[in-house]
């Protein structure tokens, strides 16, 4: 398929004025981009458009509670700025600098960017922390990388988070829940804490918005000037100049198949550019799978297609199957990296010289009234966009070739993404404050308020899981142990009744499969095959049981690759079920539950799952003749997804995982019940009265 491509017209961005008596720095300053090979790596950071700024933020950061920090993609923000409050002392007296990602990957690699740049083992003086992995030593860690989801689960043992002297959120832009709860904290504990300073630092935030969210109240501004305090007025920095220049090309024409759109770019690029590795951004495992697939079969036939190193980028690989990104690319060929938006903020993939943007991601989204929340391919923002084409130009030029038209990205791409706090279920975010002590969760003050009939959803869903009481506070022992468990409430709450049904060996590897994507090979050309392997294993109780055949299987065969070849099974993802599994076990011996095995009771499994997911509960439409079912609490018309070993078998009862919507609602992951189980496992939330008409 032929593709034309027209270069962009589009400038680079710089701030406008910082009007409003906020503060505001700038000068103009653009950043050498002649020539490779710096001869240290102390010459190459004072490269960086932010090391010129060095100063000002200093200064800033001294003299203002909060300094909002813009600068291009590529300029230093992420790596630099630690280092410098580090050298001016904001580390002595055994305090800590933190510096918060929305996303794991970037935490360790950013880390151990900064690490080398110092000279410092990576979990010394330099560490980081991720879910279920801490890579720091609290004696020697001073300049200390962590996910805000992360940071927030500190609070819940140090509330004031005492250690930390500086906190920077980083990519702000991407305003994650767990981003937007952290500001929303984070501006409580500056009052209460004078000594603290944040910065809030992205490439493409809005920053004015930003300052008036971390205005200070007027009691704390009566004591400016009184004493040492910092001024409550935020500091807007603007950070000018980028690091290399990279050509923005857009399609003449749009596509229908961006897929297909973007394995002829990647092709035409190997054609026809000069060496330079490509990374690719399309929506998910399905898609990445595909794309991977197809560029495999094209070098399989082809001397010159075959030096194409494939390589897919998903938080459903193992860890070692992600690190392979940034491992260097052998001589003669080209490194193609196919990933999600895991790789759209602070990475620095050294040799990407080109990107690609499917201009697509998949999305939450959540509408109350139905209680459904959905993962959806929507287009992306402008801020994405920007992101994305920001991962080339960080070493050298790059290009960047955006599967869709200039038009469409002037006229019709929004300019920010909505914040996921109002687009998603907050039962997790309203347990997390709840742990953290908030009781009036409506009254939060909020950068981007959700509506507060999704907050009454969540406190309900909450109640019925046996998580809060009547007054809305945490139950003991369930609610707190739900909200130590760092998973969904829900998949918390399964594993919790695992643990008295006699089914938690079971229960922690359904657990672990249903928190990555999918465990199934790519199906793209190739769909009877999958569906025949997928036979092989199918259990009528429904998918859940159908996980367990599977690792079972993977088990005998000795973690074999070429057993899960044949079986149309990810090897990458089974080794991510192993990973997560084993870390769950742990945290299931912290909290006393004992590990036991039902010899595959599936009457216990499956009241487990109906213990956490019962709020997901379905039947099918009596006289239904292509599957619909209703959702028990809002009559939603929800349909059995074709990747299920329960499509076409359509039981009676059913609960399931999660939604995906195309045409329809379907549902993934689906697994049979016994209605009689609703009302066991939550009175509350299905009287009896509800249910008793209907047929079982
Ligand atoms: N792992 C690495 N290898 C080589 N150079 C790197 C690496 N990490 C960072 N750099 C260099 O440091 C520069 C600054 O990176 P940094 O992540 O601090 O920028 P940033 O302003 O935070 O960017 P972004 O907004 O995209 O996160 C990069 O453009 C690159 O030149």
């Amino acid at each position: 398929m032929a593709q034309f491509w027209k270069p962009g017209t589009e400038k680079p961005r710089l701030l406008d004025d910082g009007e409003g008596g906020v503060l505001f720095f700038s000068s103009s300053y653009s950043s050498s981009s002649s020539g490779f090979g710096f001869s240290s790596t102390e010459k190459q950071r004072q490269r960086l458009p932010v090391y010129k700024y060095r100063t000002a933020i200093l200064y800033l950061v001294e003299t203002h509670a909060t300094t909002i920090i813009v600068g291009e993609t590529g300029s230093g923000k992420t790596t630099q700025i630690p280092q410098f409050l580090k050298e001016a002392g904001w580390a002595d007296g055994g305090r800590v600098i933190a510096c918060t990602q929305p996303r794991r990957l970037a935490v360790q690699a950013v880390a151990s960017r900064v690490a080398e740049e110092m000279g410092v083992k990576l979990g010394e003086e330099v560490g980081y922390t991720i879910r279920f992995e801490d890579l720091t030593n609290p004696d020697v860690t001073r300049v200390k990388f962590l996910t805000d989801g992360v940071l927030l689960r500190e609070m819940m043992d140090d509330p004031l988070l005492t250690k930390y002297s500086v906190i920077m959120v980083d990519e702000a832009h991407e305003r994650s829940i767990s981003t937007d709860m952290l500001l929303g904290l984070l501006k409580k504990i500056q009052r209460r804490r004078p000594d603290l300073r944040l910065i809030i630092s992205s490439a493409t935030i809005e920053a004015k918005s930003m300052s008036t969210f971390f205005q200070m109240s007027k009691r704390r501004r009566g004591l400016e000037g009184e004493t040492l305090e910092p001024k409550v007025e935020p500091a807007i920095l603007s950070v000018e100049g980028r690091g290399f220049n990279v050509q923005i090309f857009y399609l003449e024409e749009p596509v229908s198949d961006y897929v297909q759109s973007a394995v002829s770019t990647v092709l035409s690029i190997h054609e026809q550019e000069p060496p330079g590795d490509i990374l690719v951004f399309l929506t998910g495992q399905d898609d990445i799978d595909a794309a991977v697939q197809l560029l495999i079969e094209e070098g399989q036939n082809d001397r010159k297609k075959s030096e194409l190193i494939v390589l897919p980028l998903y938080s459903g690989l193992s860890r070692a199957e992600q690190d392979l990104i940034f491992s260097p690319t052998p001589r003669g060929k080209r490194k193609v990296v196919i990933s999600t938006n895991i790789a759209e903020t602070s990475l620095t993939l050294e040799g990407i010289v080109y990107v690609i943007d499917s201009g697509f991601s998949k999305q939450r989204f959540y509408n109350p009234i139905t209680d459904i929340e959905s993962l959806i391919v929507a287009p992306i923002s402008k801020a994405s966009a920007r992101q994305r084409t920001g991962r080339a130009g960080r070493i050298r030029p790059g290009k960047c070739y955006r599967l869709y038209t200039e038009e469409y990205f002037i006229n019709e791409m929004p300019a920010e993404g909505i914040p996921e706090m109002q687009r998603s279920n907050l039962v997790t975010c309203v347990i997390q404050l709840k742990a953290l002590g908030i009781d009036n969760i409506l009254g939060f003050d909020w950068p981007s308020p959700p509506s507060p009939e999704v907050m009454v959803r969540a406190l309900e869903v909450l109640y019925s899981l046996g998580v809060l009481d009547d007054d809305a506070k945490l139950t003991s022992p369930i609610g707190f142990q739900v909200a130590e468990i760092p998973l969904e409430p829900m998949i918390s709450k399964m594993i919790l009744a695992s643990g008295e049904l006699g089914c938690s060996e079971e229960i922690m590897t359904i657990a672990a499969v249903l928190s990555i994507q999918s465990i199934w090979a790519s199906s793209r050309g190739a769909q009877k095959e999958l569906d025949e392997a997928r036979l092989r294993f199918a259990a009528a109780e429904g998918d859940h049981v159908t996980f367990l055949n599977v690792y079972k299987g993977f088990l005998q065969s000795n973690k074999s690759s070429q057993w899960c070849h044949k079986n149309f099974i990810n090897y990458q993802a089974m080794k991510k079920v192993m990973e997560v599994r084993e870390q769950l076990r742990r945290i299931a011996q912290r909290l006393g539950i004992i590990m036991k095995s039902c010899e595959r009771d599936t009457t216990a499994i499956r009241k487990a799952v109906t213990a956490g997911f019962f709020a997901n509960a379905c039947q099918i439409e009596a006289y239904s003749h292509n599957g619909m079912y209703k959702t028990v609490r809002g009559s939603q018309e929800v349909y059995i997804h074709p990747s299920s070993v329960l499509f076409r078998v359509n039981p009676k009862w059913v609960v399931y995982h999660s939604l995906v919507s195309t045409d329809r609602q379907y549902m993934r992951n689906v697994v049979t019940i016994d209605p009689g189980w609703l009302t066991e496992v939550a009175p509350h939330f299905y009287q009896q009265r509800q249910l008793s008409h209907m047929p079982h």
